[in-house]
């Protein structure tokens, strides 16, 4: 087994053969936002919330990951790539930078890394250059024996719907075949479809959050859908993290991710 396969293990529970992980790498991009003020007391937090993995940029990574360094922590996702949405905050887009090498990320402690493709590019120029960065990150990532998991998403200028289950379909198949260990992407909003874009994809599957769902049961109930189809598990930032009832929420989305609890 290769130390990719090896480490990608490594996310998932022995038991239930999936993960709850947390994103916390919205502040890269997006600077200090409500909850995530002091990002020390947020990485803390996530990680007495019970998260399997916590993803985060490589600053936060320097500056907190001796919070996360005990038997039994979290394991550390490193996001390597920086988007240049018009505001992380303001929007989605296309234009990125890789902003670390797979082993600059492991250097700092990473157990996996975490880059964009994005379907639906205005410029055949762009999508190049985010297709060639994830095949040399992917090769990059081999040699070094860390996994990559890639955020696969329509979300381009050109893409008419993020949630097209034949678009989000397309990204996660392209990202496995450049190299992908696992690939995290949108929930398509119903089960049947969700199940065609699992079975179409040769890694495992995590979904994303995306903003806040101010309706815990509804958040719950998309997410049990989203593993009844086959996804291995979640990486969600804002719907755990920035909300009064995060360690409430964080309880019910564990319990359902490892099973014996169900949407309700
Ligand atoms: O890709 C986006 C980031 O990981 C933020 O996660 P989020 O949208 O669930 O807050």
């Amino acid at each position: 087994m290769s130390g990719s396969s090896l480490r990608l293990r490594r996310l998932f529970d022995a038991t239930s053969h999936r993960s709850f992980m947390v994103a916390f790498d919205r502040t890269l991009a997006g600077g200090p936002e409500p909850y995530a003020v002091d990002s020390a007391a947020t990485v803390t937090a996530i990680a007495a919330a019970g998260a399997d993995a916590i993803l985060l940029s490589p600053g936060l990574i320097k500056q907190h990951g001796h919070l996360l360094a005990y038997r039994g922590g979290p394991a550390i996702v490193c996001r390597v790539d920086f988007p240049f949405i018009a505001g992380f905050a303001r929007g989605r887009g296309e234009e990125f930078r890789v902003i670390a090498r797979a082993e600059e990320a492991v250097a700092l402690g990473a157990d996996a890394l975490v880059m964009f493709l994005i379907l639906g590019h205005e410029e055949q120029r762009t999508w190049g250059t985010n297709v060639e960065a994830v095949a040399r990150t992917a090769e990059a990532a081999r040699r070094v024996g860390v996994p990559l998991i890639v955020e696969a998403v329509p979300w381009g200028s050109q893409a008419p719907d993020p949630r097209d289950p034949q678009l989000v379909a397309t990204a996660v198949r392209i990202a496995a075949e450049l190299g992908a260990d696992a690939v995290k992407t949108e929930y398509v909003g119903d089960l049947a479809s969700m199940r065609d874009v699992v079975a179409g994809c040769p890694v495992p599957v995590l979904v994303l959050g995306g903003p806040t769902v101010d309706d815990v049961g509804a958040l719950v109930g998309f997410t049990a859908d989203a593993l009844a189809a086959g996804a291995r598990g979640v990486i969600y930032g804002r719907n755990v993290w920035q909300r009064t009832d995060s360690a409430l929420v964080s309880a019910r989305l564990r319990a359902v991710v490892h099973g014996g609890a169900d949407a309700t």
